[in-house]
Formats: structure tokens, sequence, C-alpha cells
């Protein structure tokens, strides 16, 4: 949850309230069109200070919608260290202006302005997954999401049933900062994020995050025309919850071989407890036909986590769109690894064995496409469950399936509450 100077109080941040079973998700119902009486500014003020630091990036260093452009070198030359100290100055000395911090409210209040034309938001509750575990320290809550590139949604992905209009960026980008908005993560882990250094961080560090982006060496979004440069993995924390101890960003090996994948892992400290975890966010390959491929794949990204925790040492969290369903390989590494790990959404189900029926549904031009590919695993000795929230019901996501005018990507997203067991067993 934000813990901003001016702090977002109320029904916003109805979390672990007592005796319910199911929590109800944050009043934040959009009126289909706005009040006649009280027209909203056509250019929100905060969303626009987001399109002024993209517009002073590229007077600096990173032009857009250049194919293969000169935004993906600048990128390319943050990966690695020695290029990194030469500080560019897009990426380490923005306009103190862009720096003020932002109320939630305000920024939600504009996203719901640009919005007014499009009909409600869907309501998902929370549910209460608590254990007769106490826990003395506020959860963490962990956001994981594949918000769906620009460029591939637009130029790629054939989301055959999806109106043009829906994708537009300057409304889809407030749908993605209200569903951020509505619950509040402490961490958030992103997939196909192709609007970082223009959208996400100046926001988001305005919100109090601190954040890292770590693009996909040969992202598709740069074969599309008038692309914003590569998609990647994001992850942020809210910095007045978290130190940062470490940081690693991997690109994923299979067989030895470089790949195209990439994640990244980070090890915080809590500075309500001091018990350090790791957080790591990833993607996976995609498409059928490459199940070997992604299978490899999890395994370096766990051999990668088993070094980075200490061979489970240090509690932690794996979000990701795997690209696999539960039958494939990789997901059976990671749910018989000896990190000992558990896939959190799991929970939901009544035996607490099965996964969601889904976490993308979307048609193209091949029919329709539902899988259960996104998941947030967790150090099961380590950490509990509080909490996850519910995904969209069938008739919520409509027959038009993802994504729409309400929701704005082709994943859901998936939300949950932890906290640490307060006895580290013996594993620890
Ligand atoms: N310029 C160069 O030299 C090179 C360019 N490339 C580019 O990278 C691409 C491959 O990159 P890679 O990372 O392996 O890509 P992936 O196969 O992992 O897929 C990339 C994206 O496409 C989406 N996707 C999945 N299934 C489909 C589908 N059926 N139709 C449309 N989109 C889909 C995925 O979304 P989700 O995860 O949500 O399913 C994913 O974000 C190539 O097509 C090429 O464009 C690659 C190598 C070299
Ligand atoms: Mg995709």
């Amino acid at each position: 949850m934000f813990h901003s100077p001016r702090r977002l109080c109320s029904a916003l941040l109805q979390r672990d309230a007592p005796g319910l079973r199911r929590l109800p998700a944050p009043g934040l119902r959009r009126p289909f069109s706005p009040p006649a009486s009280a027209p909203r500014p056509a250019s929100p003020r905060l969303l626009a200070a987001a399109s002024g630091a993209a517009r002073s990036c590229s007077r600096t260093a990173c032009s857009m919608g250049t194919g293969t452009s000169r935004l993906y070198s600048a990128l390319a030359k943050t990966l690695n260290s020695s290029a990194a100290s030469q500080h560019p100055e897009y990426l380490v000395s923005p306009d103190p202006e862009h720096l003020e911090p932002i109320d939630p409210k305000e920024l939600l209040e504009e996203c719901r302005a640009v919005l007014h034309t499009r009909p409600p938001r869907f309501q998902r509750d929370f549910v209460d997954l608590r254990t007769d575990c106490p826990s003395t320290h506020p959860p963490i809550r962990v956001m994981q999401w594949n918000i769906l590139a620009q460029a591939l949604g637009e130029g790629k992905d054939n989301f055959v049933q999806c109106p043009v209009e829906a994708l537009k960026w300057e409304e889809r980008k407030c749908l993605i900062l209200e569903e951020i908005l509505a619950y509040q993560p402490d961490i958030l882990c992103l997939q196909e994020v192709d609007h970082y250094f223009d959208t996400f961080q100046p926001l988001l560090s305005r919100l109090g995050y601190q954040g890292t982006f770590f693009p996909k060496p040969w992202s598709p979004c740069l074969d599309v025309e008038h692309n914003n440069g590569p998609d990647g993995c994001a992850l942020f924390f809210l910095q007045n919850r978290f130190k940062l101890v470490n940081s690693a960003n991997i690109r994923l090996t299979a067989m030895t071989l470089k790949t195209n994948q990439v994640a990244i892992a980070q090890t915080l400290e809590c500075k309500e407890s001091g018990r350090q975890f790791c957080i790591a966010v990833t993607h996976l390959k995609a498409r059928t036909g490459w199940e070997r491929f992604r299978s490899a794949q999890g395994c370096d990204l766990l051999q990668n986590l088993q070094n980075i925790t200490q061979g489970a040492k240090i509690p932690l969290i794996v979000c990701g769109d795997f690209n696999a369903e539960p039958t494939e390989e990789v997901y059976k590494h990671f749910a018989s690894s000896s990190l000992n790990l558990n896939s959190a959404y799991k929970l939901l189900s009544a035996d607490g064995q099965s996964e969601p029926p889904y976490t993308t549904w979307k048609i193209r031009t091949s029919g329709e496409c539902r899988h259960t590919l996104d998941y947030i695993w967790y150090s099961k000795h380590a950490l509990n469950v509080r909490s996850a929230l519910d995904l969209l019901t069938e008739e919520q996501i409509g027959p038009n399936r993802l994504p729409s005018f309400n929701y704005p990507s082709d994943h859901l997203s998936l939300v949950c509450d932890f906290s640490f067991t307060e006895e580290p067993d013996g594993l620890l």
C-alpha cells in the first residue's frame, strides 16, 4: 500500500477487514459518462507531466518511433555497468518537477477523467485465505501482470474481436494505471512493458516506487512500425517499505544458449520487520512447440534463484508470465524445486491444489485462446498467502474476451498479500 506523504486513506485501502471472507475491492466504479456540470480538462496535469518527461527524454537521447530506434540503443547501453556509469542525462537527472510526489487520488481522478466514455471498471474481490498464523507486520502486497505491450497489441497480437479504439495508448495506459492504483501493490511485477521510460517510471517513482527495467534483447516490438522501443520486464517496489539489498538482471539461457527472454531478481529488506526476501519477475518464451525451450529457461531461472537465495535460505517470490499451462514441464520444475515453492493462486481453489481455469483469454485469427499461464510462486516454508484477488468471471470478461474497453490487457492481474511465517522453520 502507498505510504506517500499525502497518504491515500479510506475505502481504497480495504485490506484485512476482520470477519469477512470476501473483501470488496476498492470502490472505483466510474461513471459511464461525465456529469454535464463538471467537465474535465482535456489534458490532465499529472498524465501530461509524464508525457512531458517523455518529450524531454526525446529531446536528449531517445527519440521514438524509428523502428530499431535510438531508444533501443540507449536502453541497451544501460544494460552493462560501464555504460551505466556514464550516467545518461535522461536516466539520472530528471527534471526535479517530475520527482514531486503525486497524490494517488489525484492521479486516479485524472485517469477516470480520461476514461469517462468507457464502461465501468470490473469489480474483483479479495478472497481471505488467512491461516491461523498471526502476523505482527503489515502484509506485503504483490501484483503480477502482463500489461500487453502497446506495439504488440496494435501490431502483432491479432486480437480480432478487440476494437482498435480500445487499444489507444492514451486511454489504455489510464486503465493500466487505474488497476495499479486500485490495488496499491507494495511490489509490482510487469511483463510486456514498452512504455517504461515515458510513462511507468516517471509516474510510479512519484508514487514512491523504485523501478528497474530489463528489456528483451530482440523485442518483437521493434519490428512494429512506430514502436516505442523494446518491451521487457519491470519490477517496482515501494521505497518506504523496502530497502534494495541486491539486484540482478538475468538473460535466460536454454541449453547453454542465450535466449531472448529475461528476468529481474532483487533481494529486498522489509523496513518494518528487518526480514529479507527475494522477488523475481520473468516472461518466458511464448507459443506452442517451444515447451522444451521454456522448460530449459525455467531450469536456468531456478538455478539463478538457488544462488541468489543461497539455497532457499532467503524467502522467495517469483512472478511471471510463464507461457505454460500447469501440465507443462516448466511448471512441474517449479512445483518440485528444492526451493520449496507453491503457486499462490492454487489457494483459491476448493482443494488448494488446482490452478485457476484461466489467467488469459483472447480471440485471435486462430480462434479462442483461454489459458492459465501466469503465476505467483512463493516459498511455502517462509511465507503465508493471506489473501488473493479473485479473477474476472466469464460474464465480466464478455463474449469478445480481452483486451476490451473495460480491461487493458489480454492477461489478468494477479494480486496476493503475503506475510512471513513468524518462526522460520528448519529450512531457513
Ligand atoms: N531483429 C532480429 O534480429 C530478431 C528479432 N526477433 C523478433 O523477436 C520475435 C520473437 O521473439 P520472442 O521473444 O521469441 O517472442 P515470443 O514467441 O516469446 O512472443 C513474443 C510476444 O508475442 C506474443 N504472442 C504469443 N503468441 C502469439 C501469437 N500466436 N500471435 C501473436 N503474438 C503472440 C507473446 O505474448 P504472450 O506472452 O502474452 O503470449 C509475446 O509477448 C520474432 O518474431 C522477431 O520479431 C527475434 C530474434 C532476432
Ligand atoms: Mg502478449
